[in-house]
């Protein structure tokens, strides 16, 4: 203890590292990080069988993730950890396997086809959610937010993503196995991180190791039959001469390179596709709407500067197109819908972006809340950082969004503030360099999805934040869990009431 005693970071123990305050601390682990982050700008946190180093400073961020890229790959650990869930998808792989699926997804994420199908699929989810939501306000339900976005966003990644429908946001709210093994499953990978028995139970089948194996069988029961059903329609616009037919998601672009074989490793490698997508694009924009919604909520003069935003954006771009808005009447149903549908017709890729103050509200969101809270890289051989800090081979070094975006070194005094105003210089939004704010990483393997992210997010929050006032149910506690991606422990339950 003594000699510990000018340590910046926890306290260790022989052997055991600091697996025992980091165990204490597990369910608050990314405030824990900010405290010690706040003290000093790279943090070393012994463990039994790896060393990791925590890393807040922009210049660091820079040297892990483009400088000495290769250095730093997702390494062995993180993939023998997440391998059951992501198998060797472009989130879990390195070196050539990953090289060439960026290389794929790449080309189908540039491609305006597929821009242009999003912008219709994400308008008719954001209208779908609209509708539900018009209803629970006129019934006085309460609603748990964040599970009706990751409905909306999982309909959207795989129709999207894979053509298919899966209608998870029909107005009855039907049971999701899936989503429901998914999110088991997510929990439990993430928890190995830090319990030092896991494989033991692994190889015994017990406790959250025979539940994970549960939760994959259904994953894979439904994703096998998404990709079965893919390949079967592909099949048959092949055979009746229907080429043109081939929609373009990007599942079908994975199974036309994979070509005619069917074998295991071929079903295996669309199966972590498919997986790999789901993660990609549903937790991370679900999550990151029901933040943005919480910081609307708990600011009004947010939610009222974005209200007034959206009226204006919606009487300019109606003149634009010489249409009338039509009459608005909050107390009946119909008429309300129907100006909500109106004005999603206004919202198109390019009018989204004559949204300013949304775009500061959204990225404000992600500066505080970022949907990937931490993100660990494998450390291949010794090296020193741009700070000094020693990192050892075989030993992770994890830059954490969560707490860069706290930190006053970073952001100034207010860093902790949620501010929308500060992405505005002389009025005009401004740009921070991603490795200051690494909601969406940056380098080489910088976040393929960030224009379709905000192109959803723009939309959702648009149709919502323009007809919706939220409140926050009495007594409902807001805090995050434990996973990969930083969503609410107990949801969001809100209650809904219509604006004109
Ligand atoms: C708010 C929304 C989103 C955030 C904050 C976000 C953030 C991130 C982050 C931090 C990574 C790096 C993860 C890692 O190192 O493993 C990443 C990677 C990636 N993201 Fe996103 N993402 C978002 C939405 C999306 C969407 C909607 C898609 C696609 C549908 C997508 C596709 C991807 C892909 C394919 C990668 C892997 C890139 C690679 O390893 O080369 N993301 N994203």
């Amino acid at each position: 203890r003594w000699s510990q005693r000018n340590k910046k970071g926890p306290k260790t123990w022989p052997i055991l590292g600091a697996a025992i305050e980091q165990l204490m601390n597990y369910e608050r682990m990314h405030d824990w990080l900010v405290t010690y982050l706040s003290q000093s700008k790279t943090v070393v946190v012994p463990m039994p069988f790896a060393t990791y180093t925590y890393i807040a400073e922009p210049a660091n961020v820079e040297h892990v993730l483009k400088t000495n890229f290769n250095n730093y790959p997702k390494g062995e650990v993180y993939h023998s950890y997440m391998e059951v869930l992501l198998g060797d998808g472009i989130f879990n792989s390195d070196g050539e396997t990953w090289r060439k699926q960026r290389k794929t997804a790449s080309l189908e994420f540039a491609s305006k086809n597929l821009r242009d199908f999003s912008t219709k699929v994400f308008r008719d989810y954001s209208l779908k959610l609209s509708s539900i939501l018009s209803t629970s306000s006129f019934l006085n339900q309460q609603v748990d937010m964040q599970e009706l976005l990751m409905r909306m966003t999982l309909d959207s990644i795989c129709k999207v993503g894979f053509g298919v429908e899966i209608e998870s946001l029909a107005p009855n709210l039907p049971d999701n196995l899936f989503a429901q093994a998914f999110d088991a499953a997510n929990i439990i990978v993430t928890l190995r991180f830090i319990d030092p028995f896991w494989k033991i139970k692994k190889f015994l089948n017990i406790g959250s190791e025979a539940q994970l194996d549960r939760s994959i069988k259904i994953i894979d029961d439904f994703t096998y039959s998404v990709i079965r059903t893919r390949k079967a329609e592909i099949e048959q616009a092949k055979n009746s001469g229907l080429h043109n037919k081939i929609k373009h998601d990007i599942l079908s672009r994975f199974i036309e390179l994979a070509g005619e074989g069917s074998d295991d490793a071929t079903e295996k490698s669309l199966r972590d596709v498919v997986l790999n997508f789901v993660i990609a694009g549903r937790d991370t924009t679900a999550t990151t709407l029901s933040w943005a919604i919480y910081m609307t909520l708990t600011h009004d003069h947010v939610a009222e500067k974005l209200y007034l935003e959206l009226k204006t954006f919606e009487e300019d771009q109606a003149k634009l197109r010489n249409a009338s808005l039509l009459h608005c009447d909050t107390e009946d149903p119909e008429s309300f819908i129907r100006r909500i549908h109106q004005f999603s017709e206004l919202l198109t890729k390019d009018s989204l972006e004559k949204l300013p103050y949304l775009h500061a509200v959204i990225t404000e969101t992600l500066r505080l809340y970022p949907a990937v809270p931490q993100d660990p890289k494998g450390i291949l051989k010794d090296d020193v950082l741009p700070d000094g800090t020693k990192v050892k081979g075989g030993g992770m070094v994890t830059y954490v969004p969560y707490s860069m975006g706290r930190m006053e070194y970073n952001w100034g005094p207010d860093a902790s503030t949620f501010r929308p105003e500060r992405w505005f210089k002389d009025g005009v939004l401004v740009h921070e360099s991603p490795f200051k704010f690494t909601a969406f990483q940056a380098g080489p393997r910088i976040c393929l999805g960030k224009d379709s992210a905000y192109l959803q997010m723009r939309m959702a929050l648009a149709t919502l934040c323009r007809f919706y006032r939220f409140r926050l149910v009495a007594g409902h506690t807001v805090k995050y869990r434990m996973m990969t991606i930083l969503s609410m422990a107990n949801g969001l339950k809100l209650t809904i009431h219509r604006r004109p």
